[in-house]
């Protein structure tokens, strides 16, 4: 059979419903990469580089469920490791496959290029261990098909990244053909008994209750559970929140919806009070990290909360493992009464869209302004990317309507993430309109990456906030090293397009240049626009103010005699 290891790794992807891989080449994987190209049904995308490479392959994976990206060995894998950390720490099943050496020079004294100059073959793999749920190195061809098939089930399974290392001489050679892709696809189910029990136990707890609540977490999606959860909301008729990670997995307009709950920083007074008289938090795939708690300020009380991980369920005084979110919040949604008295109370003071009027049109252009004018522009094609920045806090202030879809990165937290992450999204969901909210720092990052956009005629809007530094650092301790050299966004967009780009770079530095840099945008269907709005450096959210006084003064923390 003409079966090779490269066509094996293609034909698997190509099983799991990946249509583009994300590669920048070198001689650890050129032969690997031809047969990954001339697969039917599969074709690269190139990348500047491998960090951003990573993030397109999360980006792409956040809309396509899965996603590939292919580098070569060390110099390659290493910058490509910063974004697979974030692909595991955002719950993304990407599959870094690293070209590797020759096998013929691994135990033969010889030295290789792009390596540390040294014997030692095996660093790359120590690290891709610590940063992946499963990491396999292809030695033999004959052992091609269980690695691959492990590593690629295991990502579907743990929604984690994994890594598959193929040697530069190991594409092209022949092994067996696959086995049905149902051996790595067909989806793992709760354990019966327990599945039962810990709905039974859930249950029972609720039933003694007077205000439990939901509450969604950034891990909803990951675990296919969006739909069960609003089951479980309607059987329980109770208030559901949101934490801020999971903006965008619970509809805004459900009946249940309550806010977003992030301490001192929640989306409204009405949402905090309700959310914090409860007296039992019915998590659903929930995290609480310093910043997701405000500095630890609104850390859960342990006592009163019911949390359902991917596969795991832990309610006070019990664990039971492998019973699957979905399953458990659909079955116990079968089991539950009404608790309306959150809900009641949420809709008491339910509190009302302020919707700002239009600044004065030539009046110099400020946040509220500008996040006004993006408003008017989500609908329900529209997916909208917040990067780290003040852009967490805008973006989550925007109404989403039914079918808007949120993306944000707020565990990893990796400011560049949203340009690469934004066009990786753009090839995996050319049908929808991608919108990304960036800061000027966090583009100094990665902004080359809109080539691709370019290349691709993927016509992602871009609004880039110019606020001249890094104001989320500035509010939580400023320094000189908040400073950045202020660039022309507009113009390096434009730069980009070399003789063929249809990229458009615009400024607005007032309310009606930002109007009519939105209708260039809109009209511009050939590529990219980035849109430059100019604000003061201290024009940001309120609620960063706060959060970043709580995060200062948790970071500030002396450390204690027991650490
Ligand atoms: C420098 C840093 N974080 C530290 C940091 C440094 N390096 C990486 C890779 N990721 C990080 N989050 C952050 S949040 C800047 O304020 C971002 O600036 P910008 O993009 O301009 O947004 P704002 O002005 O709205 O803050
Ligand atoms: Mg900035």
């Amino acid at each position: 059979s003409t079966m090779t290891v490269g066509t094996y790794l293609a034909q698997r992807l190509v099983e799991i419903g990946i249509k583009n891989h994300f590669v920048v080449p070198g001689d650890y994987n050129l032969r690997l990469l031809d047969f990954l190209e001339y697969y039917p049904g599969l074709s690269e995308i190139g990348c500047c580089n491998e960090l951003n490479c990573a993030f397109a392959a999360e980006g792409y994976a956040r809309s396509n469920g899965i996603a590939c990206a292919v580098v070569t060995y060390s110099v390659g894998a290493l910058t490509a490791f910063d974004g697979i950390g974030g692909a595991y720490a955002e719950n993304l099943p990407v599959i870094l496959v690293s070209g590797s050496p020759n096998t013929n020079d691994l135990s033969s004294g010889h030295l290789l290029h792009h390596t540390l100059g040294t014997h030692d073959f095996e660093y790359q793999m120590e690290i891709a261990k610590k940063l992946t749920c499963a990491a396999v190195a292809i030695k033999r061809a004959e052992d091609a098909p269980v690695m691959i098939d492990h590593a690629i089930r295991q990502a579907i399974l743990q929604h984690k990244p994994v890594y598959i290392e193929i040697p530069t001489n190991m594409a092209n050679q022949p092994c067996p053909v696959p086995g049905p892709i149902s051996a790595v696809i067909s989806p793992e189910i709760s354990d019966k008994e327990s599945l039962e029990k810990a709905t039974d136990i859930a249950a029972e707890l609720i039933s003694k209750k007077e205000k439990p609540i939901l509450l969604a977490g950034p891990k909803l999606r990951a675990a296919g559970a969006e739909s069960a959860f609003v089951k479980l909301a309607e059987a329980l008729n109770c208030a559901a929140f949101i934490m801020p990670a999971a903006k965008g997995f619970y509809s805004e307009e459900h009946k249940n919806y309550a806010g977003v709950y992030w301490g001192e920083v929640s989306s409204s007074e009405t949402t905090k009070a309700v959310y914090e008289s409860s007296d039992l938090v019915i998590g659903a795939g929930v995290l609480f990290n310093d910043y997701s708690t405000v500095g630890w300020r609104a850390a859960p009380n342990p006592n009163i909360l019911l949390n359902s991980d991917y596969t795991s369920v832990s309610i006070p005084g019990y664990v039971f493992s492998r019973v699957y979110m979905a399953e458990f919040l659909e079955l116990l949604a079968k089991k539950v009464s009404k608790k309306p008295a959150t809900l009641e109370a949420y809709n008491k003071a339910r509190p009302q869209t302020v919707v700002p009027k239009a600044a004065e049109p030539k009046a110099a252009l400020n946040r509220v302004e500008v996040m006004r004018q993006i408003q008017g522009l989500v609908d329900s094609n529209t997916t909208l990317y917040a990067e780290t920045g003040d852009s967490w806090f805008n973006g989550l202030q925007m109404k989403l309507p039914a079918g808007a879809k949120f993306e944000v990165e707020m565990q990893w937290g990796h400011i560049g993430w949203s340009v690469p992450s934004a066009m990786g999204y753009a090839v995996a969901a050319p049908e929808r309109r991608t919108i990304v909210m960036v800061g000027d720092g966090s583009f100094q990052l990665t902004g080359q990456e809109i080539s691709q956009m370019i290349r691709h005629k993927l016509p992602v809007l871009i609004f880039l906030l110019n606020n001249r530094g890094y104001t989320i650092e500035i509010q939580i301790h400023d320094g000189p090293y908040n400073r950045i050299q202020n660039w022309d966004f507009a113009a390096f967009c434009e730069s980009l397009n070399g003789e063929t780009g249809k990229a458009k770079g615009l400024h607005a530095k007032t309310g009606e240049e930002l109007t009519s840099a939105i209708k260039v945008a809109l009209q511009n269907k050939e590529g990219p626009t980035l849109i430059e709005c100019a604000i003061d450096t201290d024009d940001c959210t309120q609620e960063l103010v706060d959060w970043g006084k709580a995060v200062a003064s948790a970071n500030a923390r002396p450390p204690t005699a027991d650490n």
